[in-house]
């Protein structure tokens, strides 16, 4: 009778985390902010050079500690990384146990590097394959092994194998014994490590990439290398075979469209990774909380990547994570997001367990394993009722003594929530964008097949368009199912918001200290608003930078149809069309002024700043402020006027929005003198107007002009008629808060106003108004205008911040 043996004991563990910090490269063009204590601890610095030891005591730098199972420094090689982190576990694979390593990180960070490597530096994957062909070779137990090898790569959210020359969509099925697979892949027999490194190579050529602004060979899709392992024991248990299997992950990177300065396609790849990646940032989020607090629902059905990787992060597999950061200060989000998703993923608990297998089993084997796992089944449900009485008596056997840690814990809990609601309507924007790319195709697809059919019905063309069709209405349907599944997500999400809110107020009222805990909650409350802020923020930018696309493409369709400008420009103003935005030529009555790359002190991103009549991406000028810069007007004509700028500060965006009486640019050096007359400026903000504002901020009243009364109340009656006109119709709520003032050394008042500036000029009374950041002049066509006819000059810096 073939025997059996009972399923191999099983061992819990935790993922180990590694961070490996890449070099800074030429790119960068920035400072390294990160430090490695010990090989375990990673610290990154505030990128804030101004911050003092004052700040620093104060705990009001940005400055981030964290603690890892490993930390590589910059001079370490993969190599390193592969002898101190993974060996060990590799070794595993050849004694029938499963491993999974993954390199997460944001695009640029060295993922590729570290899991691919190059000749001289090969990376994790190469490493591994290495070690397992010299293990079988080293092994002198007569056993037979065999191992095989499939690469497959996730982009757009559909599978391709790339180890087929044109591999067609592949589909996960779920099977009750191996868990997800990947129906139809390729898994090829090789013999030797060479075999398959060329194989390897043959995939990684087919992978695809692509040029970004923030990495020349950006992957963009998640390649996922397979290697498995069987054994057959010849002597002891002649009818068993054990199976290891080795997962090596190459992540795409979390982008900001703004940073690749994508646009088109690029973006829409950029929407799937970010898509999957939030899925898979979700995912470790949850299962961090299910290790803490017992229960979370882990929505791995969210991507293709997260169900491929639920071994891996759950299931039974000793899992690796890689976690890549750039050095570079201009980075620091991206570093700091990336270590936190890491922090959190060492908490992620996996069971291992040997996959121990019979080439012929038979009925009363399998009722024997059934009742193992029967038992185990029940164990588990009793430890899983045991925690939830535990989580719901939680409240009431509070201590005094605990309270505020309790209290913490709700902050703490209510702040991931509203992470997750952001991640989530993050992904439902994307989802929505790329379904509207996906209908866009559609039509192009439906008038290619109608005029195609014209010519030659039902030939190869007209199949290979009906095909691509199916496609997209597949994955239209796919992403409206999607869709409605992200929707109930989020409504969880509000309903536990709504809980969480209440617990905290219940807490607060039958607390003796009330007026400690609500200033305490109520400041953590705000933080969580800020980032919502942040959120809504970014999701505007992205909404203009479609809207951006969309109307440079139409101008561009106007243009070739062989009208010139004067024309359309004629036949705009007869339909009563107000032009503004892009232009495809500058004529138009817009003028661009191009920052001079000296721009003083302080760092200045040339990428985000330019204007070259591309699409305009977020400003990212990080002065500190009132930082001294210099500006220069490449034309001097009445018009056009230098735009002046004031200080940015983290997570605030600020304009500082001037009328300025002449050319001149009125911008303070570093001996503090002003240039031309000094500043002379009107403020407003969305609920408040210049006027108001005037009146509530005596600063203002300070001010040093060069007009006389009337001329200034002038000005500033056209500062009111331009908000009236303007802000009051935006989504007043999304715009900026708060303003900033600061006198100069004569006693000029200098002021910055957060707001969400370009909008706040958008169809209002100027022709043709380049709406974007790098927005420094417009022509006055109003009869209410200042007889200079000079027009507010502005210059907005936006610095919206998230990631998944
Ligand atoms: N350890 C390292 N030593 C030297 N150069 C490195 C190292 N790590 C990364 N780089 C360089 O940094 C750049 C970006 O690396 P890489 O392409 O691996 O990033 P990535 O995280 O895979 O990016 P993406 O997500 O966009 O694919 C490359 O030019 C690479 O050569």
């Amino acid at each position: 009778m073939p025997s059996i043996r009972a399923p191999a004991a099983k061992r819990t563990t935790t993922l180990t985390v590694a961070v490996k910090c890449r070099p800074l490269t030429e790119r960068d063009r920035g400072r390294n902010i990160i430090r490695v204590h010990n090989d375990k601890e990673v610290l990154v610095l505030d990128p804030d050079l101004s911050k003092d030891y004052l700040d620093r005591i104060q705990n009001r730098t940005k400055e981030r500690r964290y603690n890892f199972d490993y930390v590589f420094a910059p001079i370490s090689t993969n190599l390193d990384v592969y002898q101190r982190s993974i060996h060990s576990t590799i070794a595993g694979v050849i004694q029938g146990l499963n491993a999974t390593v993954f390199a997460y990180g944001s695009t640029g960070s060295g993922k590729t590097y570290t899991m691919v490597g190059t000749q001289d530096d090969p990376g994790l994957m190469v490493l591994s394959l290495k070690t397992i062909f010299d293990l079988i070779k080293k092994d002198n137990s007569c056993d037979q092994f065999e191992v095989t090898c499939s690469y497959l790569e996730v982009y757009n959210e559909v599978i391709y194998d790339l180890l087929e020359r044109s591999s067609g969509h592949l589909e996960l099925r779920e099977d009750p014994e191996q868990g997800i697979i990947v129906a139809g892949l390729r898994c090829i027999k090789v013999n030797s490590a060479d075999k398959i490194l060329e194989l390897l190579n043959l995939g990684n050529s087919r992978r695809k990439t692509e040029s970004t602004e923030a990495n020349e060979t950006s992957s963009r899709s998640h390649a996922v290398l397979g290697i498995n392992v069987t054994r057959k024991q010849s002597k002891k248990y002649p009818n068993q075979v054990i199976r290891g299997k080795l997962s090596l992950v190459d992540l795409a990177g979390s982008e900001r469209a703004s940073e690749t300065n994508s646009g088109g396609k690029k973006l829409r790849d950029g929407a799937n990774i970010n898509r999957s990646l939030l899925a898979l940032a979700n995912c470790i989020n949850a299962l961090g909380k299910q290790q803490k607090k017992g229960l979370a629902y882990v929505p791995y059905r969210n991507s293709k990547l997260t169900r491929i990787l639920k071994d891996g992060l759950s299931g039974n597999s000793q899992t690796i994570m890689i976690a890549t950061v750039s050095p570079a200060d201009s980075q620091y989000h991206h570093t700091v997001n990336t270590l936190k998703y890491a922090d959190r993923a060492k908490e992620i608990r996996t069971h291992i367990q040997k996959n121990i297998g019979t080439i012929n089993t038979h009925v009363s084997d399998y009722q024997r394993m059934i009742d193992t796992l029967q038992n185990e089944v029940s164990q588990l449900r009793k430890e899983l009722s045991e925690k939830e009485s535990q989580l719901s008596a939680k409240p009431a056997e509070k201590s005094v003594d605990d309270e505020m840690s309790w209290l913490d814990g709700l902050s703490q809990e209510t702040s991931e929530n509203v992470q997750e609601r952001i991640n989530l309507q993050k992904a439902l924007f994307e989802l929505e964008e790329t379904n509207l790319h996906n209908r866009t195709e559609l039509q192009q697809l439906d008038d290619a097949i109608a005029k195609q059919q014209e010519i030659e019905k039902d030939g190869a063309v007209v199949q290979a368009l009906r095909q691509r069709r199916q496609v997209i209405l597949d994955n239209i349907r796919d992403n409206d199912e999607l869709g409605v599944h992200y929707q109930m997500e989020i409504e969880a999400n509000e309903k536990r918001r709504y809980q969480l809110q209440e617990m905290i107020e219940d807490a607060i009222s039958n607390n003796g200290n009330k007026t400690y805990l609500r200033v305490l909650s109520q400041y953590r409350l705000l933080g969580i608003a800020n980032t919502e802020l942040q959120f809504e923020m970014a999701m505007r930018d992205q909404i203009i930078c479609s809207q951006r696309e969309a109307q440079r493409n139409m101008w561009n369709l106007l243009l070739s149809l062989g009208l010139d400008e004067k024309q359309l420009l004629e036949l705009t103003e007869k339909q009563g069309i107000t032009i503004e935005d892009y232009m495809p030529t500058p004529q138009v009555g817009v003028r661009y002024y191009q920052p001079s790359l000296d721009m003083g002190c302080g760092r200045y991103s040339p990428s985000s700043c330019s204007t070259n009549n591309k699409l305009h991406t977020r400003a990212r000028c990080g002065f500190p402020q009132h930082q001294n810069l210099s500006v220069r007007s490449l034309s001097k004509d009445n018009w056009t006027v230098p735009g002046t700028y004031c200080g940015e500060e983290h997570h605030s965006s600020y304009y500082y929005m001037s009328l300025n009486h002449s050319p001149a640019a009125y911008m303070r050096l570093s001996s503090q003198h002003w240039f031309g007359n000094g500043p002379n400026s009107q403020y407003c903000t969305p609920d408040r107007s210049p006027l108001y504002l005037r009146n509530s901020f005596p600063q203002m009243r300070t001010m040093v002009s060069p007009y006389s009364n009337s001329r200034q109340e002038q000005l500033l009656n056209l500062s009111q008629d331009i908000w009236t006109n303007s802000i009051s119709q935006q989504n007043q709520a999304t715009l900026g808060v708060g303003m900033h003032t600061s006198q100069d050394t004569q006693g000029r008042t200098n002021m910055t106003c957060a707001s969400d500036m370009y909008n706040v000029f958008r169809n209002r009374p100027f022709e043709n108004i380049p709406a974007g950041p790098q927005l420094v002049s417009a022509k006055a066509n109003s009869s209410n205008l200042p007889e200079t006819s000079q027009l507010p000059s502005f210059v907005t810096s936006r610095k919206s911040s998230f990631s998944p």
